[in-house]
């Protein structure tokens, strides 16, 4: 069962055999009788009036006595019908084509899920024209959050919006059979009353495995911009086109920039990010109005996932279900940052009098580079240290895609005082070699020599690190394979050691 169609306002029960869950009830589609939208919206007036699009007009509908808000959406003009497969004017099937209406109202009425715009109803106007209503989302859509807000959203917020709608896709993908969206775009997802993503608008999607007849006999749509470039015949349309979409979506969430855009050289938002992805470049195409993410693992794998889904071979791109997965282990990236960002914000803007050094080392122990922090320059290696050199994690490009490698494997970080910038103040320089540093703030040493007055936070991958307000022993082993922990909260250092007299915290 599904939608069904009737004249009377009534509540009508639908199932879909696919998706029917024992534990949920089914869910209600009403047939609104017109006269009630009609007073519900004030008469489609201007104040109701939410947006237009290219099927029609939205309003705002107060229902039930003010009890429901809901969205109605109405179609201006002639009601259009979704195109016929221009090959096969005979086929049956395509003589059953349906308006954008009827196809979102059918497709709504089998899926649901929160992380949709659902459906709550339908009516037919006086000229036997569909209207939907669905819930509404007062938080207007992401392509205004993110093109015309005057303030920007965090990387919090947008990592949380692009795994909801990967979600939304997810769902979608998994149904069976399968709904394929074709119009993911940032107008098309819209934000409830809990700033949560919604991806809406269904009057291009197709329910169907991509060998129905239905699927097949449907010419290609979708929106300049975040269209497949290889969905040219109804026969290459895949779960992978939504894909290439959401790709495209996510390149517009980092960099803040329309899918095409004539201000930026090329205006094609994938054709001027994905080059710079692979040149690890990641600071380029960060929305220049929020900088980079604290933790540059976020945006890394962000852009990565990007340029995957981009991937001009759809086979090649990943499917939702990954999409989904990857952007649930950056989200616990982003909603736990290095615990000492704040510190590294005061890292890049030391004070002239205490400078640090920063040698990168080779594997086979020769300096590469030297870098004081402070300077202009400094700050930048400080922040997302061997981006320039190409020696960050996404390094390698093979066959088109990133792939991460594990950073700093085979280097050595050797830092410590600058004497010439302290006089009177005698250093041994530490030098250690990096097993593995966690991203919170942990610094992993096997072997530690000559640890003499000196305390440090470093992250790897960040390079963030900042000494104590004065030096201090913190520990001394002898050959012993060991552990130290050296964990900054905030302004305190948290020394952890196996020695029998650990130092303890410092404030710094
Ligand atoms: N459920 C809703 N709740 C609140 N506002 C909505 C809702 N649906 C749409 N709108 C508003 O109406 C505008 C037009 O929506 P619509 O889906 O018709 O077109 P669009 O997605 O902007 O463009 P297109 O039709 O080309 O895809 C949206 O930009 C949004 O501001």
């Amino acid at each position: 069962m599904g939608y069904l169609s009737c004249n009377a306002e009534s509540a009508i029960a639908t199932c879909d055999p696919y998706i029917w869950d024992n534990k949920r009830k089914p869910f209600q589609i009403t047939n609104f009788s017109y006269a009630d939208l009609e007073s519900a919206t004030n008469g489609f007036s201007a104040e109701s009036f939410l947006g237009k699009g290219s099927y029609g007009s939205v309003y705002r509908a107060l229902l039930h006595h003010g009890k429901l808000i809901a969205a109605v959406k109405r179609a201006i003009g002639p009601q259009q019908h979704n195109n016929k497969c221009a090959s096969c004017t005979n086929c049956s099937t395509c003589s059953n084509s349906t308006s954008p209406a009827d196809n979102e109202i059918e497709i709504l009425s089998r899926v649901r899920n929160p992380r949709l715009v659902n459906l709550l109803g339908f009516s037919v106007d006086r000229n036997e024209k569909k209207l939907i209503v669905v819930e509404f989302m007062p938080n207007g859509s992401l392509y205004d959050i993110l093109h015309s807000s005057p303030r920007p959203p965090s990387w919090r917020r947008r990592v949380r919006w692009a795994s909801q709608i990967a979600k939304a896709v997810e769902s979608l993908h998994s149904s069976n059979p399968p709904v394929i969206h074709r119009d993911i775009k940032s107008s098309n997802v819209l934000l409830d009353g809990k700033w949560n993503a919604r991806l809406g608008d269904f009057g291009l999607a197709l329910r169907g495995h991509v060998e129905d007849v239905r699927v097949r006999c449907t010419p290609p749509a979708g929106t300049l911009g975040y269209l497949d470039p290889g969905y040219l015949a109804p026969g290459d349309l895949s779960t992978k086109s939504d894909v290439f979409s959401f790709g495209i979506l996510l390149l517009e969430m980092i960099s803040g920039r329309n899918a095409i855009d004539v201000n930026y050289s090329p205006p094609s938002v994938v054709d001027w990010a994905v080059p710079l992805i692979k040149h690890t470049n990641f600071s380029a195409i960060c929305d220049p109005r929020i900088g980079e993410p604290e933790d540059p693992r976020v945006i890394r794998q962000l852009a990565v996932l990007a340029a995957r889904c981009v991937r001009s071979t759809a086979e090649k791109r990943p499917a939702a279900t990954e999409v989904v997965d990857c952007l649930r282990n950056v989200r616990k990236m982003v909603q736990s940052p290095p615990i000492w960002g704040n510190v590294r914000r005061r890292v890049q803007r030391p004070s002239r009098s205490r400078q640090m050094t920063l040698e990168v080392l080779d594997g086979s122990g020769e300096m590469v580079k030297t870098k004081k922090l402070g300077s202009r320059r400094n700050r930048k290696v400080s922040s997302v240290p061997g981006a320039e050199e190409g020696n960050e994690a996404v390094g390698s490009l093979s066959d088109g895609v990133i792939r991460s490698k594990s950073i700093g494997s085979g280097s050595e970080i050797k830092m410590g005082w600058d004497p010439k910038k302290k006089p009177g103040l005698v250093v041994k320089m530490p030098v250690m070699r990096l097993v593995k540093s966690r991203s919170m703030g942990v610094v992993q040493s096997k072997r530690l020599l000559h640890c003499h007055q000196f305390a440090f936070e470093l992250d790897k991958r960040a390079h963030a690190f900042r000494e104590l307000s004065e030096p201090k022993l913190l520990v001394s082993w002898d050959k012993q394979p060991l552990i130290q922990k050296c964990i900054l909260k905030q302004d305190t250092a948290v020394i952890e050691s196996k020695e029998p007299n650990p130092v303890g915290s410092k404030t710094l």
